[in-house]
């Protein structure tokens, strides 16, 4: 190529990837069919226009680049792909977009792993949602909650689900096998029960009920009522397993054992609607008496609220959090070194040997964030730490924790761990991380599963860079 032609490519490039940055749809389109190459060409820093338009949250661009083929695995100078960049902006509606299956690619490319320019490898994106548990399938319809008679004719509708719980403990099967599009993660399903298989427990003394909210997507038009799809959760505790495992005509039914292992097998739908159930019954399980004055408190308002059988009982005047369910936010952070090439992870006592994870503490009364990551941060590994940055959060229902994730950054550098909770810290390098993210031989350090916002956390550092 001759220099003027090369400088008129050059420009035409920078035409297009500008128009990308600004979300410029009709130039962007009206460009690509001039020069259909310029479709995947990135410009500084190895920035093509589809991680420009994820950048700057431009979806419906993102969509048209993608109908016209262009390659999502692409990583720039900093190994990051379209998806880490939508990700690390928050554009999670941008993100859901790159991961939709790619119906033209050759299945044999699925199973390698794409390479930067420089070699290193690329972790893959995993899930649509932020966090798992926090995703809402469900619209809870909160306002409906003390309206009594819309509550008993959607408990009877024709579609609707009932959940069981057995000391918290939600009834479930395990997958036969992986169904088509699922991924590998989601080994177990919830048992659903209808009104009229589950009426009699309903009775029994003990049982809580709560409405959890219904389907967001509409009704199938053989739907019998027209109305979307209403689920509740059943708690029961006097019962034995035996007794409710019979109701259940599904092979392999069983009730979660572990609520750590076990319940990290859902779908993310799933793993969202048991978020909800499994916190609210735990809350009744422990409160079946006034917290202000001992007297029993009855269930209202389809299971949101508990309210004190004593009318002399102040809970009723004023304002009275004990009446409803509780959330206790709890932080967890990443604590980077001053030298951003390093993390602080540690192992507490019951983890499973290898195994490190981001320090974590419940927040106190009378604390902000900020503060709670300062001083659990020292107190469990010593290390003082300055800027403190939210990343996301996630619902934890053992039994009714908010996670609040941050970064910070260490102001020192000595680990002195209190013992007690945490029995060994250390600093990590980011290759190290990058590893043991990936598994294999050369992992330095298990990380929690991929479930948890600790390990969130650790694939948010590891795409964070200067170029973003
Ligand atoms: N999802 C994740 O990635 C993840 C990771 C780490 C921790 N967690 C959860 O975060 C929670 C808190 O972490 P931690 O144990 O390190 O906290 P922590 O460091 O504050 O220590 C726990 C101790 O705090 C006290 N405490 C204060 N307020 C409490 C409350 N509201 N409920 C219970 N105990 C309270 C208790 O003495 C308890 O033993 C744990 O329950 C854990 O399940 C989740
Ligand atoms: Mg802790
Ligand atoms: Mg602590
Ligand atoms: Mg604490
Ligand atoms: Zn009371």
């Amino acid at each position: 190529m001759f220099g003027g032609e090369r400088a008129a490519s050059e420009e035409l490039l920078e035409r297009f990837l500008d128009a990308a940055a600004c979300g410029d749809l009709a130039l962007v389109t009206s460009l690509l069919s001039n020069a259909p190459s310029l479709l995947n060409r990135a410009g500084t820093n190895g920035w093509t226009a589809l991680m420009l338009a994820a950048r700057n949250g431009h979806h419906g661009l993102v969509g048209a680049l993608l109908q016209h083929g262009c390659d999502k695995s692409l990583l720039n100078r900093s190994s990051q792909s379209a998806f880490d960049v939508a990700k690390f902006w928050g554009h999670t509606h941008i993100c859901r977009l790159l991961l939709r299956p790619d119906p033209s690619l050759d299945p044999d490319q699925l199973s390698s792993t794409p390479v930067s320019q420089e070699g290193k490898r690329w972790i893959p994106p995993q899930s649509p949602h932020e966090t798992y548990f926090s995703a809402e399938p469900l619209d809870r319809l909160s306002a409906k909650r003390p309206d009594q008679d819309w509550v008993r004719s959607r408990l009877k509708g024709p579609q609707t689900v009932i959940l069981l719980f057995h000391r918290l403990s939600p009834m479930m099967r395990d997958q036969d096998g992986d169904q088509e599009g699922e991924s590998s993660a989601m080994q177990s399903r919830l048992c659903r029960f209808s009104h009229k298989e589950v009426e009699d427990l309903l009775e029994r003394p003990g049982s809580v009920l709560v409405f959890l909210g219904v389907e967001r997507r509409r009704p199938p038009p053989s739907a019998a009522d027209g109305e979307p799809r209403a689920w509740f959760a059943l708690g029961l505790d006097s019962e034995s397993e035996e007794e409710l495992l019979k109701r259940s005509c599904e092979k392999h039914s069983r009730f979660a054992q572990n609520a750590h292992r076990d319940l990290l097998r859902l779908s993310e739908e799933e793993a969202g609607v048991v978020a909800q159930a499994r916190s609210v019954l735990a809350w009744h399980s422990r409160y079946s008496h006034c917290s202000t004055c001992g007297s029993v408190s009855r269930v209202e308002e389809a299971g949101h609220k508990r309210s004190c059988e004593s009318q002399a009982c102040i809970s009723h005047k004023g304002v009275h959090n004990t009446c409803y369910p509780r959330v206790d936010p709890v932080v967890i952070m990443l604590v980077v070194h001053p030298d951003q090439s390093q993390v602080l992870l540690g192992r507490k006592k019951v983890f499973p040997s290898g195994m490190f994870s981001c320090l974590a503490g419940f927040i106190e009364p009378g604390e902000c964030v900020e503060a709670a990551v300062r001083r659990e941060v020292q107190e469990e590994s010593g290390v003082l730490v300055g800027p403190v940055w939210y990343v996301c959060s996630q619902p934890w229902p053992m039994p009714s924790s908010l996670m609040i994730g941050c970064l910070t950054v260490a102001m020192t550098t000595e680990i002195n761990v209190d013992q007690e909770e945490i029995e060994e810290a250390q600093w990590f390098t980011r290759q190290q991380v990058v590893d043991s993210l990936l598994g294999g031989p050369r992992a330095a350090f298990t990380v929690p599963p991929r479930q948890t916002i600790a390990h969130q956390l650790l694939r948010h550092w590891t795409g964070l860079s200067a170029n973003l």
